[in-house]
C-alpha cells in the first residue's frame, strides 16, 4: 500500500485542505495521512478565521508519522506562518524526504493574501529548495517571482525566477488566465504545456489542493513527475465536471471516489467484488419500450444533446450514447450532459462500448458487443449495480450472455439496416421471438426498426425497440418518439 502525507490546514467545509487531500489520495488508492498546520473555520463563501498550530506541534506530528509509517510522497498546503514553514523544512531535511510537492497556498480564491511577508521569505529560503515541484497559481506565481503575469511569455519568465529559488520543477497553474485551462511545467530547461477544456462551474473550491494532492498520489504510486502531471490534470478536470453545487458560494470539486480504483480494476480485477448482478437491474428496464441510440452522422447536423432532449421529450425511456468516432474527451463531456438530461427525464443512460466512459460519467449502464470486454470481466469492473446490456445475433449468444450476467439483450439486426455496416444479415422476427422465449431477461429488438414495422417487432413479445435513424434522423424527433411509444403501447 503506497502512502501519501499532507501537511496542511483543516477546511471545516470539507472542500479544500487536508479533507480534499485525503479524499484525493483515497481516489487514487493511496493511503493518506495528515499533519494539521492550522484549523480554519470556513464554508463555500469564505474563511471566517483560523487558528495556527504551534510550530513545534506540527514538527511533532511529522516526526510521529515519518518515523513510524513513513510516506512515499508528501504535499504541503496552508502553512500559516514562518515558524511552521521553518519547522516543516527542518523535518523534511531530517527525514531526507524527496518526493515533496509544495502547493504555496498564499492567495485565497477571493484574492485575499493568506501569508504574511516574512512567511513568503521563509517559503522561498527554506522550503522551495527542498521541493521536487512547486505548484503556484498565477497570483501566487506573481508573488513568488515578483513580476506581473498576463500572458505565456510572462509565465515562462516567472517560472524561471521561481526555479531560481531551488525547486526541481515549477508548475504554474494557468486556470486563472482566459481560454483553455493550461498548466505550464518548467523543469529548468524547457517549458511544457498541459491543456484541458475549461469547465464552466463555480464549484472550484479546493482545485489547487486537489491538483497537488493528485500529483503527490501519483508520485507515491511511483510515477515520474512528467507522467503524473497529465493524470493529476485529468483527475481535476473530471472532478470539476462532476462537481455538485453545495452551499451558496464556491462548491467543492467532486472527489471521484474510486476514480483510480475503478480504472485499475479494469486492468487488475479486484478481489471480492460481487460478480453476480442484482436482480433489480433488469427490473429497472420494465416499461421502457423505446430505447433511442445516438448517431451524430444521421442527425442532420443537430447536436447530440439536442437530439436526446427531443427524444426524451417524446418519451424515450432509455438513451444510449453510441459515437464510435468520438474522442474520449468528447464522450465524457457529452456523456455527463446526457446523464443529467436522462436523470431529469426519469430515463436511463447507457454508454456503448466504453466502460471507462460509463464509469467516469456515472452512467446507469454500459452496452457491450460480442467483441467487447467479456461479460464476466465487465461485470467485475462495473459492479453489481450498473446495467449491463449485451448484443446478440443468435439464441446461443443471448443465452450465454444471460448466464454470464447480462441484464438485457440487444438482439439484431431484426431487419436490414445500413446504419451499422458490420451488422450481420437480417435475423427476422421469428428468431427474435425465439430469443425472447429462451431468456428471462429483457430483450430489445434492434436494426432497421421503423414506425411501419414496430408493431410487428412488438408482436414478437420483446420488451421494446432500440432505434437509431428512425428517431435521430426524423425531422420532428419528439413526434417520432411519441409515435413509437404509441405503437409500443398497442396503438395504431
Ligand atoms: C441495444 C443495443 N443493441 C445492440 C447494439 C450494437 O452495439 P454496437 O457497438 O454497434 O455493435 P456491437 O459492439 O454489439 O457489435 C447497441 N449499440 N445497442
Ligand atoms: C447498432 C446496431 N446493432 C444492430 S443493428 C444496429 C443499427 C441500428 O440502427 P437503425 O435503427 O438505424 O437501423
Ligand atoms: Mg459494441
Amino acid at each position: 500500500m503506497k502512502k501519501a502525507l499532507t501537511i496542511a490546514g483543516s477546511d471545516s467545509g470539507g472542500g479544500a485542505g487536508i479533507q480534499a487531500d485525503l479524499k484525493t489520495f483515497s481516489a487514487f488508492g493511496v493511503y493518506g495521512m495528515s499533519v494539521i498546520t492550522a484549523v480554519t473555520s470556513q464554508n463555500t463563501l469564505g474563511v471566517s478565521g483560523f487558528r495556527a498550530m504551534p510550530a513545534d506541534f506540527v514538527g511533532q506530528q511529522m516526526s510521529d508519522v515519518l518515523s513510524d509509517i513513513g510516506a512515499d510522497a508528501t504535499k504541503t498546503g496552508m502553512l500559516a506562518n514562518a515558524d511552521i514553514i521553518c519547522e516543516v523544512a527542518e523535518k523534511i531535511r531530517e527525514f531526507k524526504h524527496e518526493n515533496l510537492v509544495v502547493d504555496p497556498v498564499m492567495v485565497a480564491t477571493s484574492g485575499d493574501r493568506l501569508m504574511e511577508p516574512e512567511a513568503e521569505k521563509a517559503l522561498k529560503d527554506k522550503l522551495l529548495p527542498l521541493a521536487l515541484v512547486v505548484t503556484p497559481n498565477i497570483a501566487e506565481a506573481e508573488v513568488l517571482s515578483g513580476i506581473r503575469i498576463a500572458n505565456r511569455e510572462d509565465v515562462e519568465k516567472a517560472a524561471q525566477i521561481i526555479y531560481g529559488w531551488g525547486p526541481k520543477g515549477v508548475i504554474i497553474k494557468g486556470g486563472h488566465l482566459s481560454g483553455e485551462a493550461v498548466d505550464y511545467y518548467y523543469d529548468g530547461k524547457e517549458i511544457y504545456e498541459y491543456r484541458s477544456p475549461r469547465v464552466d462551474t463555480k464549484n472550484t473550491h479546493g482545485t489547487g489542493c486537489t491538483f497537488s494532492a493528485a500529483l503527490a498520489a501519483c508520485l507515491a504510486l511511483g510515477m515520474p513527475l512528467k507522467k503524473a502531471i497529465p493524470i493529476a490534470k485529468d483527475y481535476l478536470y473530471l472532478a470539476l465536471l462532476n462537481a455538485d453545487s453545495l452551499g451558496a458560494g464556491h462548491g467543492p470539486t467532486n472527489h471521484l471516489a474510486g476514480y483510480f480504483d475503478h480504472l485499475t480494476k479494469a486492468i487488475r480485477p479486484a478481489k471480492g467484488l460481487p460478480a453476480a448482478k442484482t436482480e433489480s437491474n433488469s427490473r429497472k428496464l420494465t416499461g421502457r419500450k423505446l430505447y433511442v441510440i445516438t448517431g451524430q452522422e444521421f442527425a442532420k447536423g443537430r447536436p447530440v444533446t439536442e437530439v436526446v432532449s427531443q427524444a426524451l421529450a417524446g418519451g424515450a425511456g432509455i438513451i444510449q450514447l453510441r459515437e464510435k468516432k468520438w474522442t474520449t474527451r468528447q464522450l465524457v463531456e457529452v456523456g455527463r450532459e446526457l446523464q443529467r438530461l436522462a436523470r431529469e427525464n426519469n430515463a436511463l443512460f447507457i454508454v456503448n462500448d466504453r466502460i471507462d466512459v460509463a464509469l467516469a460519467v456515472d452512467a446507469d449502464g454500459v452496452h457491450l458487443g460480442q467483441d467487447d470486454m467479456p461479460v464476466r470481466m465487465a461485470r467485475r469492473v462495473i459492479g453489481p449495480d450498473m446495467i449491463l446490456g449485451i448484443s446478440a445475433e443468435t439464441v446461443e449468444e443471448a443465452l450465454t450472455a444471460e448466464k454470464e450476467g447480462a441484464d438485457y439483450i440487444g438482439f439484431g439486426p431484426v431487419f436490414h439496416t445500413d446504419t451499422k455496416p458490420d451488422a450481420g444479415t437480417a435475423r427476422g422476427l421469428e428468431l427474435l421471438a425465439q430469443v425472447k422465449k429462451a431468456v428471462s431477461i429483457p430483450v430489445y429488438g434492434i436494426g432497421g426498426i421503423k414506425l411501419d414495422n414496430a408493431a410487428e417487432v412488438l408482436s414478437a413479445g420483446v420488451d421494446g425497440v432500440a432505434v437509431i435513424t428512425a428517431v435521430v434522423g426524423a425531422d420532428d424527433i419528439t413526434l417520432a418518439a411519441q409515435k413509437f411509444i404509441h405503437i409500443m403501447e398497442g396503438g395504431r
